[in-house]
Formats: structure tokens, sequence, C-alpha cells
């Protein structure tokens, strides 16, 4: 049994809590509302994040970092890309020893172009009270495994004894934990796949089907394979839990913010209006910035990356995107993976 502090108590948060709960750790998850973590004392619920759903009573709620973190044996991530320096600022003074840290979310910085891992090394650099960095990443909705329905997911760290050691912090009889040495590959994965996933809604909100859907995953599978492999990360990956698997699951279930929220945009929604009516984090537009500056920067070819950079943020047509897409150069299909 190990004190573990879960930081952020969203969807994703309080599933990945329940996890560690089932498998019998002492679990601090840590909210910004008092309301909420007192409904999750004293109901054991999250009906915001997680409707009809019961935690474990094992699962306390805190606000407070001071008090989650006395003591605890190692601190998991799961706050929107955009918080997570400031998160980690709060942490680092409240821990009294260096401990693991793993994360869970899924994005990379825009203008910086980082990934989570490099954010949190950076805000740690002058502490030093974070002794390893892991990710975890995969197909998994939350609302999934809040039901205990069986999932896969990958750990991966620069430190090898760190992903073993959150594998079996994490792993039971529905949530079933890889291990993979690629940090590059399993978190550029994971937040490039958020893109296509919008891009996907955008095509199902202009009224196109299945045919559209699975070109604009495959297409864009291979765009984030070219991205990736320049950045670092080994080619097998993306084939992976982190890659091809993440990539189904945000771009074909209902559950998927991204997914809706590009449907939303396809049938003519501001993007300030989605972003209202989804009330949670929809990771995939600020990464979408970040994924297309990269691309310019490091001249990387990114079709469907760019045509959805102008919707989003030139104001350009969905449908005149999707056009534009059509009426590109010829190219060799299986070339066109790996090179510009
Ligand atoms: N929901 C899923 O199924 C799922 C699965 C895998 C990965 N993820 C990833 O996990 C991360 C979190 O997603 P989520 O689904 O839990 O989001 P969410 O919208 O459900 O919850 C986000 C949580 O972060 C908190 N938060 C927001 N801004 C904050 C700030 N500035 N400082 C501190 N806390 C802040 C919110 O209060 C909320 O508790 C994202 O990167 C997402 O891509 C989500
Ligand atoms: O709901 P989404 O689109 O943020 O996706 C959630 C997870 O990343 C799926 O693995």
């Amino acid at each position: 049994m190990q004190k573990i502090a879960v930081i952020g108590a969203g969807s994703w948060g309080s599933a990945l809590a329940m996890v560690l709960a089932d498998n019998g750790h002492d679990v601090r998850l840590v909210g910004r509302r008092q309301e909420q973590m007192d409904e999750l004392n004293e109901r054991h619920t999250n009906e915001s994040y997680l409707p009809n759903i019961e935690l474990p009573t094992t699962i306390r709620g805190y606000t407070g970092m001071e008090e989650a973190l006395g003591g605890v044996e190692a601190i998991v991530l799961v706050v929107p890309t955009k918080a997570m320096r400031e998160t980690v600022r709060k942490i680092v003074p409240y821990l009294q020893k260096a401990v693991p840290v793993i994360h869970a979310s899924k994005g990379i910085e825009p203008a910086t172009h980082k990934r989570i891992s490099e954010m949190i090394a950076e805000e740690d650099a002058s502490t030093n009270r974070i002794s390893s960095i892991t990710v975890l990443s995969g197909p998994s909705h939350a609302e999934e495994v809040a039901l205990r329905q069986p999932t896969t997911v990958t750990v991966a760290s620069a430190d090898d004894e760190a992903a073993k050691y959150t594998q079996n912090l994490f792993m039971n009889q529905q949530f079933r934990v890889y291990t993979n040495p690629d940090l590059i590959g399993v978190e550029i994965g994971g937040a490039l796949k958020n893109i296509i996933a919008l891009a996907c809604g955008v095509t199902n909100g202009l009224g196109y089907g299945d045919n559209t859907k699975a070109a604009i995953m495959t297409r864009g599978l291979a765009e984030i394979s070219r991205l990736g492999t320049t950045m670092g990360a080994k080619p097998l990956t993306f084939s992976g839990l982190s890659g091809l698997g993440d990539l189904i699951v945000t771009c074909t279930s209902v559950h998927s913010r991204n997914w809706r929220a590009g449907r939303m945009i396809g049938e003519g929604l501001s993007m300030d209006e989605v972003l209202e009516k989804m009330g949670m984090v929809v990771e995939g537009i600020r990464t979408t910035q970040a994924a297309y500056e990269l691309s310019e920067k490091l001249e990387i070819d990114m079709p469907v990356t760019k045509a959805l950079y102008s919707v989003l943020f030139n104001g350009i047509d969905p449908y005149q995107a999707a056009e534009e897409l059509m009426g590109r150069v010829k190219r060799h299909e299986v070339e066109s993976l790996y090179r510009s």
C-alpha cells in the first residue's frame, strides 16, 4: 500500500484515483473546489465529472496541497496541460523528499513546443523534488475506466524502474498496463491524436461519414508519425496503444470531448460557443496550435493539422478547408508516410 496524491479531480483524475484505490492504495484526490471535495468525502460521488459513479470510500478529497501531500510516496498529475507548470510550482514546496511523478495529461505547450514531461522537469529544475517522471497514456475514456471496463494503457519513462513501478501501481484485472521506453513517442501520440479527433468531428459535423473519418485517421496517423519521428520518437510506438489505439478511441467514441467539439465546429458553432457548451478541457485546440507551429519550424508536412488550424485560428470555413485538403498535389502513399 502506497500513499499517493492525485492532483486534478476532473474526470480522468477521479477515474485514475479509483484504479489506485481498487489496488488498495491510500489515495488523496486534490481538487480546486471545496464543495466538490465535500461531495466526494461525504457522498463518494463527483457528479459534475463522473455522473452516476460511486467512488471507493477510501479516496479522500483535499483542496490544500500541504494537507494532501504530507508523507506521499508518489504523485499523479492530471490537470489540463495549460495548468501543468503552475501545478508543479504549487506542489514542490510541500515535498519532504524526492518522489516519483506520473502524469496522465495529453498536450504540447504552444510557443515553447514542450512535451509535458519537459515542462514538469523544467519547473522542478531548481528544487529537485521529483525523482522520476513517467507518462501514462493510451485508449482510456474516464467514463469506461470508472465502470471498470477492460482498458489497456502504456507507461513510459526515461527511467525504466519508474515505468515498472508505475505499471505495478496501476495494473489490475480491468486495467492492463504495458511499459514502453519511448517517452517522446508516447507523449506525442497521446497529444496529437486529439487534433485528428477534432478533425474527424469537423467532418462528421459537415455531414461526411465513415470513409472520410477513416481517411483522416489514417493520414492523420501518418502525419503524427512524421512529426514524432523527427522529434526523436520510435516509429513503432505509433502503432501501439498510445498511438493507433488512442487515435481509434478518440476519433470514434461518443465520450470524446475532442471529437464532440470538432463536430460542433463542423456544424457551424464558433470556438467560444463550443468551449462554453463543453465545460471540460478540449486539449486538441491548443495542441493544434503547438503542432502547427512545430510543423512550420521543422518543415514537416502536416496537412490535416494545417487545415484544422486554418479553421480554428484563421476563421476558414470547414467545408473550404476539406476541399483544399482533397485538392492537394498527388502523392505516393507509402513514401509520404516518412517524407515531408
Ligand atoms: N477524460 C478522459 O477520459 C481522459 C483520459 C485520458 C487522458 N485525459 C487527459 O487528462 C487531462 C485532464 O483531463 P480531464 O478529462 O480530467 O479534464 P476535466 O475537464 O474533466 O477536468 C479538469 C480538472 O482540472 C482542473 N483544472 C482546470 N484548470 C486548472 C488549473 N488552472 N489549475 C488546477 N486545476 C485545474 C479542473 O478543476 C478539473 O478538476 C487532459 O490532459 C486530458 O487530455 C483525459
Ligand atoms: O475525451 P477526449 O477527447 O479528451 O479523450 C480522452 C482520452 O484521451 C481518450 O484516451
